[in-house]
């Protein structure tokens, strides 16, 4: 059978022949556009979304990151805002660096649509400034947790949402695949064990505890950073200065009083429901606790110490890829701030304040954390 050949309009015998009419190398540029276009699309609306969003859409240090902007200019689609009644109510700064992934496209539904969403059954509950953010970014590596990038605040600041708004936050899974979330302040919101019980009397609960002392001055260098005038940490440390009377009203101070903090936890959840990571040893041998947090979620020790190398810039161990991506990751510049030198006889008597506290908090969970 002959086929008639394709011609182009001008041409004697004129017919519709569409992109064949272009000459050959604008076809080819086109088609190359088209590919790019639609290859972005996929990989900016559909993978992206699912990985962490620092990661690829800005960068972990760059809100402003060349692939977002990129595939934003392309795509003319709204900038990387979530909608207002989806952003979780204002992050500590600190965690700016990890914004909520943006809600998927059709497209990328179509594409990474499977599974569903839904609430989270492992929470990491605290504390502030113990490790959290480096304890989720090492648990997202594996391919059985899905993790919410920001921290939802639900259980404390934003409860009378509902909980489809707070699982309208939470990345699709897959049956097997264990859906979580960090929020530290839970720990210490008087109302989150009995909200947590209420949404799953079986969530586990991850805490990462580092030495109360430490974790106080991390907490002030965090607020300093933001606010460069307000008080010193020792002059915020007491009510008076004479008497040596420590301010426990302080937030900074009172934070790192685990044992009474866990009394109302465990009004509400077994202790075997409970895991604590010690901060500390998240730092000198991360594949070491993450192992324990692989088999306290019950998952396969995917997490091993190939996953790691220590950074020596940043002083801290880093991961070799990060989640979906083949570049080594470190966490943002807000982790691992140089502390200020504090005066030796106010750390020496918070040693004293914590040390019956941390006592208590060992024997409660039967773990020396040696803080002391
Ligand atoms: N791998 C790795 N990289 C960087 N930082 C690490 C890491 N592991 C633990 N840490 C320590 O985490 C501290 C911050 O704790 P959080 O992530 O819980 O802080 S926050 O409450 O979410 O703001 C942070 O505290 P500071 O050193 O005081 O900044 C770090 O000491």
């Amino acid at each position: 059978m002959e086929v008639a050949p394709l011609s182009c309009p001008g041409s004697p015998d004129a017919a519709p022949c569409g992109l064949l009419c272009l000459p050959p190398v604008r076809r080819k540029a086109l088609l190359l556009f088209a590919m790019l276009f639609l290859c972005l699309y996929l990989f900016y609306a559909g993978s992206c979304a699912s990985l962490h969003p620092g990661v690829l859409l800005q960068g972990p240090e760059d809100s402003k990151g060349r692939a977002g902007l990129l595939a934003r200019l392309l795509l003319l689609r709204p900038p990387l805002e979530v909608p207002q009644d989806r952003t979780p109510s204002p992050e500590p700064p600190d965690e700016a660096d990890y914004p909520e992934p943006r809600e998927p496209g059709p497209l990328s539904s179509f594409y990474n649509g499977a599974g569903s969403r839904k609430l989270p059954q492992a929470l990491i509950i605290g504390v502030k400034k113990g490790g959290t953010r480096a304890l989720l970014e090492f648990l997202r590596v594996h391919p059985d947790i899905r993790a919410v990038g920001a921290e939802p605040h639900f259980f404390d600041r934003n409860y009378d949402k509902g909980f489809s708004w707070y699982r309208d936050l939470m990345p699709r899974t897959l049956d097997g695949q264990i859906t979580m979330e960090k929020t530290p302040s839970y720990f210490v919101t008087k109302e989150a064990p009995a909200r947590i019980s209420a949404m799953a009397k079986d969530a586990k609960l991850i805490v990462v505890v580092r030495d109360p002392v430490t974790r106080a001055i991390s907490d002030y260098t965090q607020t300093l950073s933001k606010r460069p005038d307000i008080p010193t940490f020792e002059n915020l440390t007491f009510k008076n200065r004479t008497t040596g009377l420590i301010d426990t009203s302080w937030s900074a101070i009172q934070i790192g009083i685990y044992a009474k903090h866990l009394e109302n936890w465990l009004q509400y959840f077994p202790m075997n429901q409970i895991l604590f990571v010690s901060g500390e040893r998240l730092i000198t041998d991360p594949s070491g606790e993450l192992g324990r947090v692989q088999d306290f979620l019950g998952l396969k020790r995917i997490i091993t110490d190939k996953h790691f190398y220590f950074n020596k810039t940043k002083g801290f161990p880093c991961l070799k890829k990060a989640e979906g991506s083949s570049k080594p990751h470190c966490l943002g510049k807000t982790k691992g701030r140089t502390h200020p030198n504090i005066d030796q006889e106010v750390v020496q008597r918070l040693r004293e304040f914590y040390r019956p506290f941390n006592l208590k908090f060992y024997q409660m969970t039967g773990h020396n954390f040696g803080w002391d």
